[in-house]
């Protein structure tokens, strides 16, 4: 164990994207220390801080720069100034979209759990999401967001296509997960309408012979948003398309209590890439209370991607050290004095101290000097 040497891209991008991101680079500085490891991180541009400094969302240099990494961690891209103007021609989500496209990272997964002491946060009632615990494979560059789109004075279009091959290898590395996990498998999607999802299902029916252990269900997109709130431990892995994954993943995140708390991992054929779900969050920029631990867990993601297993479990246990010492943000719980990086201190300051640290102010504030 110990003494491997990685390169790290750090794309922060904007609004509250710097900020976790600050956390995330911290845990992962404890990470290497503790451990040994030599982890090389180089900041780079995306979004629109990107078009700010060189008029497109994601330069050459960037692109270089991930291709170059062992791995990519990425803060969250996005600005209102674009938001209110839909005529913008270049826009930050063509960064992101691009960099997927880019690297081909066709599989974006989204873990979902309910954590126990964070029951009474989310506005459902503990009874119907305790024990949550899903997994959801969203295929990531297929579907609306990249067909032919177009528009005149009057009309507008976006086309939503898939080929057998894009389906199959998705549908693959769901059904291993699933194999790994409790053995459901939950394809969302709209058969009863959209060609696309019909071809969806004729693949995930194949796919399925060569997982016989896994059991197959099949479900319209509009009835499982409504399963996702009232039964959500019926689902194990949850597979779809690309622009159903966007939306039923914010709305899974309902169930944990915050979206400030779903990391997710993008992988494919190029390096790997690791993100929050959430945004950009430009309402809250600057104010301290960003959560972080999306980004943090996506940073645990980041070390099961570069094989570093008990790193990762180190990580997760001082997330959840955090939470159960009500070390949290304010979006959860409102009385919480603490900020973006008292929270990304403690975790760190509990990644190199393990057990010995206590949940006082105190200790945040040693985890401030003895890290940065
Ligand atoms: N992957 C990405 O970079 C990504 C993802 C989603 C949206 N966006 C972009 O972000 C911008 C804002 O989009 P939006 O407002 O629809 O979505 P958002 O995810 O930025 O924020 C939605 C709401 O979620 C909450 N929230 C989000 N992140 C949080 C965090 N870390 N801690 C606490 N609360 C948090 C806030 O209440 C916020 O109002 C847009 O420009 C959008 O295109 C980027
Ligand atoms: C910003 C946007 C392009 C992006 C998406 O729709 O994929 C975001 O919502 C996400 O979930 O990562
Ligand atoms: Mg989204």
């Amino acid at each position: 164990m110990g003494v491997l040497d990685k390169k790290i891209v750090v794309l922060p991008g904007d609004g509250i994207g710097p900020e976790v991101c600050q956390e995330a680079v911290k845990v992962l500085q404890a990470v290497a220390e503790k451990f040994n490891h030599t982890f090389t991180f180089r900041y780079e541009l995306m979004g629109a801080c990107a078009i700010d400094a060189t008029g497109t969302p994601l330069p050459a240099e960037t692109l270089e720069a991930c291709e170059w990494a062992d791995a990519v961690l990425l803060g969250a891209i996005g600005d209102p100034k674009y938001d209110k103007d839909p005529s913008a021609k270049v826009r930050p989500e063509q960064g992101l979209l691009g960099l997927r496209k880019a690297l081909g990272l066709y599989a974006n997964l989204r873990p979902v759990v309910a954590y126990e002491q964070l029951l009474e946060y989310s506005p459902l009632k503990p009874e119907r999401i305790a024990g949550t615990d899903i997994l959801i494979y969203r295929e990531l560059t297929g579907g609306t967001y990249f067909g032919e789109k177009g528009r005149d004075e009057n009309s507008a279009y976006d086309t939503c296509t898939y080929t057998r091959e894009e389906v199959e290898r998705i549908a693959h590395q769901a059904f291993k997960a699933a194999a790994s996990r409790h053995g459901i498998l939950t394809l969302v999607d709209k058969a009863n309408v959209l060609e696309t999802s019909r071809l969806w299902r004729e693949v995930v029916q194949e796919v399925s012979q060569l997982y016989k252990d896994v059991q197959v269900d099949y479900l319209f997109v509009d009835n499982a948003a409504m399963q996702l709130i009232l039964n959500p431990r019926q689902f194990d892995v949850i597979l779809t398309e690309n622009m159903f994954g966007d939306i039923l993943s914010d709305e899974a995140s309902v169930i944990g209590g915050s979206i400030g708390l779903l990391p997710s991992a993008s992988i494919g054929d190029g390096v790997g890439v690791f993100e929050p779900i959430h945004g950009s969050f430009p309402q809250g920029k600057g104010k301290g209370i960003a959560n972080p631990i999306a980004a943090i867990l996506s940073a645990a993601m980041l070390l099961d991607y570069l094989e570093l297993p008990t790193e990762a479990a180190c990580v997760r246990e001082g997330v959840q050290k955090a939470i159960n010492s009500n070390i949290l943000t304010q979006e959860l719980n409102k009385e919480s004095p603490y900020t973006t990086e008292q929270i990304g201190n403690f975790i760190a300051y509990t990644v190199l101290e393990g057990d010995e640290v206590e949940p006082h102010k105190s200790n945040i504030e040693i985890g401030l000097s003895t890290i940065i």
